[in-house]
């Protein structure tokens, strides 16, 4: 997709002039006012943002200073386009979080090679920010993002009060998998999974990642185990769809998915006088995890393709929900596998 400019500028004819000049660079978009340009930004957010410092209303600065608050928008460079060129003028802009300034009256082989250079600066530190937080394989979230996201997840449930959900996946029988069909077809399947996960997903702050080897993690915040359980069943109709044979297990068997689910629910008093919250959270996150990975032992334990679901006792301890049959009885976690 090609990238794309926001040129904001109260003065239509400057809007004319800048867009010409840049036309043929990348996409461009143009705004009137401050509050035209953030709706913009937040509904699809630009590579680069051409701001005119002072407007009408809404001045460049206070548009700069919105963008810079909110964490989807902050990366995106703003270059100033300016007649006030005072040195207090320039620090305060590099403070406020500026890339570059553009002097008034324009000069078009000056603003074509500063846009450029953002434009370059903007491309590589995406590719680098996704290289950081990717999976390589299926392009998921990798493990380091999700354990980011994962305790800052909890921190946001602690503050609003909201259940979040941790699920983890892990597709069975895989080494049989692999051993029938060769490591490179195991890699398409993983390809295929992570696939069929991401378009079970269907809230804009779910994160699904690839957790280590054939194992998966949805992060499900504002989620409570009702929801999660509808999620756990379409991820397990996904692979059904999917109808990948697996017949390194037998001739009509398919790939499957275990899945271990566990819920936060923040206590509605806080029981956290005498802990900092952060070490608090750091408590939760190991038991959520801990207690995902004795509910997805006790759904392989109990013959794979299905999904367990571990639950707070009510008195800080968790339980994990082992299905005999129909009838599911409930073990404590630390004997959740036994
Ligand atoms: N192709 C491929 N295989 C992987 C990758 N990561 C892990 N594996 C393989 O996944 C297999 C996991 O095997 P096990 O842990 O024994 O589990 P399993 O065979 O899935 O059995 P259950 O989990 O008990 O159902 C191993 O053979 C790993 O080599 C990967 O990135 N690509």
């Amino acid at each position: 997709m090609e990238a794309s400019i926001l040129i904001v500028d109260d003065e239509p004819g400057s809007l004319q002039v800048l867009g010409h000049m840049l036309e043929d660079l990348a996409e461009i978009q143009v705004a009137t006012s401050g509050a035209e340009a953030l709706a913009l930004a937040e509904e699809a957010p630009p590579a680069l943002i051409l701001l005119d410092a002072q407007m009408p209303g809404m001045n460049g600065f206070e548009v700069c200073a919105r963008l810079k608050a909110q964490p989807r928008l902050a990366d995106i460079p703003v270059i100033f386009v300016t007649a006030n060129a005072s040195t207090q003028f320039e620090v305060a802009s590099f403070e406020l979080g500026a890339a570059d300034f553009i002097a008034k009256p324009v000069i078009e082989p000056t603003v074509r090679a500063r846009v450029k250079t953002q434009l370059q600066l903007k491309e590589m530190t995406d590719r680098l920010r996704r290289t950081a937080t990717e999976d390589g394989l299926t392009g998921l979230a990798n493990r380091r993002h999700f354990d980011e996201s994962l305790m800052r997840e909890v921190m946001q449930a602690q503050r609003s009060g909201s259940p979040l959900v941790l699920c983890l996946a892990d597709v069975d029988r895989f080494k049989a998998y692999n051993d029938c069909y060769g490591h490179p077809a195991g890699d398409r399947c993983l390809q295929a999974v992570a696939r069929a996960l991401r378009s079970v997903s269907q809230h804009a702050t779910d994160l699904v990642a690839r957790y280590g080897g054939e194992e998966f993690a949805l992060l499900l915040p504002h989620t409570s185990l009702e929801g999660a359980a509808l999620v756990a069943a379409r991820a397990q109709s996904a692979l059904e769809m999917l109808g990948l044979p697996n017949r390194g297990v037998g001739p009509d068997a398919r790939v499957t998915l275990s899945m271990g689910v566990a819920c936060f629910e923040p206590p509605r008093q806080r029981r956290q006088a005498e802990l900092g919250a952060a070490e608090v959270s750091h408590q939760i996150v190991a038991r959520l995890l801990e207690s995902a990975d004795q509910a997805l032992y006790a759904a392989k334990h109990a013959g794979r393709n299905r999904s367990c679901t571990a639950s707070p006792a009510g008195d800080g301890s968790w339980w994990v929900a082992h299905p005999d049959d129909n009838m599911p009885t409930w073990r404590p976690l630390e004997n959740a596998g036994a």
